[in-house]
């Protein structure tokens, strides 16, 4: 019996530009017969993984042995828990002690909070080796994986270590999302629906159509969602890898929700966070005489339409304003909100008046 042929996949090119290597985010299924083609000269490769998916960690990792390379398999904690200095550490003992070299190659296999650790012990080990994201979940495809965004926590606040390493290549499997929980499923729609809000709302319309079908990986338009999300990011990180600028428009929302996941010791999910800080932008934007009340009342709408949160407590804005202030696009005591102009039309805010920051956290206090 002849494999089954793998459908050819859809090929999205990033960076390029100013001096950065370009690599392809693909999106497809049976991707992994991809890997080998991005390993360069490795003779070590480490897989990165999660827990929930020690299966699939062992399989790829056998599967590269078979292969003739040196390959071995490092478990993560799940999700957050692996975003930690300690976790990077066990990392680099692991690789220490199988003698990685600089032409060696780590591979992340997971969702974002793997994908973010896995790029930074990249960036980290020997100052810098190659990595390949193999993102699990709907958020790491769309957005985690891609960029070069890596980095872990510290008691202060949400990805405060961190650097900026892209990886050599992106294989998005869509059949990964078959086995991911129903709500870190709909956790991703909302940086899906962020990048809707701040450049292509044809995703809103995608999802306001069918709401419903937006909350599976069954429903007709998930490759469509998906990719359209991938081409706002690529587009974004190949003119501005390192934040200089432009690149600040894909934070719309996370002000407010790393503060938030800081103040839930990681116990939210990233993108049910980032739907209550979009909310919150968007009562900031509304409030600041820049967003008009029609597109500001679409983010509750589309946003519940999917099982999004909208709210968070109202008694802990001294807690979340403190946390805020050491946000990376913050200047001194300066704080800086991506708000919206419009739709589709993201801008900074800065140094709000107190009195508005505090009335937009009103409309989303509960
Ligand atoms: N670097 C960036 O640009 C960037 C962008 C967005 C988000 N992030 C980060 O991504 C993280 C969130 O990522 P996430 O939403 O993917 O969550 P996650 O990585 O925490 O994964 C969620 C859970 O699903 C499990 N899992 C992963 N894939 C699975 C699968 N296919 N089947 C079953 N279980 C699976 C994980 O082990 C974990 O328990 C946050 O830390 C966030 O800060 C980074
Ligand atoms: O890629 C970016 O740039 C983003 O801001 C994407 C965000 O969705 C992502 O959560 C990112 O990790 C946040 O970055 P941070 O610099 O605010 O930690
Ligand atoms: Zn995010």
């Amino acid at each position: 019996m002849t494999p089954p042929v793998a459908d050819t996949p859809t090929r999205i090119q990033v960076g390029g530009t100013a001096g950065t290597a370009p690599y392809e985010v693909l999106i497809g299924r049976q991707l992994l017969g991809e890997l080998p083609g991005l390993l360069g000269a490795a003779k070590r490769v480490a897989v990165l993984h999660p827990e929930a998916l020690a299966e699939t960690g062992e399989a790829i990792r056998q599967d590269l042995a078979e292969q003739g390379y040196d390959a071995v398999a490092i478990q993560l904690p799940n999700g957050e828990e692996a975003k930690t200095a300690e976790v990077a550490a066990y990392c680099w003992k692991a690789l220490g002690q199988t003698g990685f070299t600089r032409t060696d190659v780590i591979v992340g296999v997971g969702g974002g909070a793997t994908t973010d650790v896995a790029g930074f012990v990249a960036a980290t080990w020997l100052r810098g080796v190659r990595w390949i994201a193999v993102p699990t979940t709907v958020l790491a495809m769309v957005d985690a994986a891609v960029g070069g965004k890596t980095g872990i926590n510290t008691a202060e606040g949400k990805n405060l270590v961190g650097a900026f390493h892209p990886p050599a290549g992106v294989l998005c499997d869509l059949a990964a999302l078959d086995s991911l929980p129903v709500n870190d499923y709909i956790s991703g729609l909302a940086e899906i629906i962020k990048a809707g809000f701040i450049a292509d709302p044809e995703i809103l319309e995608l999802i306001e159509r069918d709401p419903a079908a937006a909350r599976t990986p069954a429903g007709p338009h998930t490759a469509e969602l998906i990719e359209r999300s991938i081409r706002v990011k690529a587009e974004v990180v190949s003119s501005d890898l390192k934040e200089s600028g432009l690149r600040e428009i894909l934070n719309y929302g996370h002000t407010l929700a790393h503060a938030i996941e800081k103040n839930e010791r990681y116990n939210w999910r990233h993108g049910a966070a980032v739907s209550v800080g979009m909310v919150f932008a968007a009562e900031l934007g509304r409030l600041a005489g820049r967003l008009d009340d029609a597109t500001a009342d679409r983010h509750r709408a589309v946003l519940e339409s999917v099982g999004l949160p909208l709210t968070y407590r109202g008694d802990q804005w001294p807690k979340l304003l403190e946390t805020m202030r050491v946000d990376k696009k913050s200047r001194g005591d300066l704080l800086r909100f991506i708000v919206l102009d419009g739709l589709a039309k993201p801008t900074v805010l800065e140094g709000p008046d107190p009195a508005v920051l505090l009335a937009a956290y009103a409309e989303i206090s509960r």
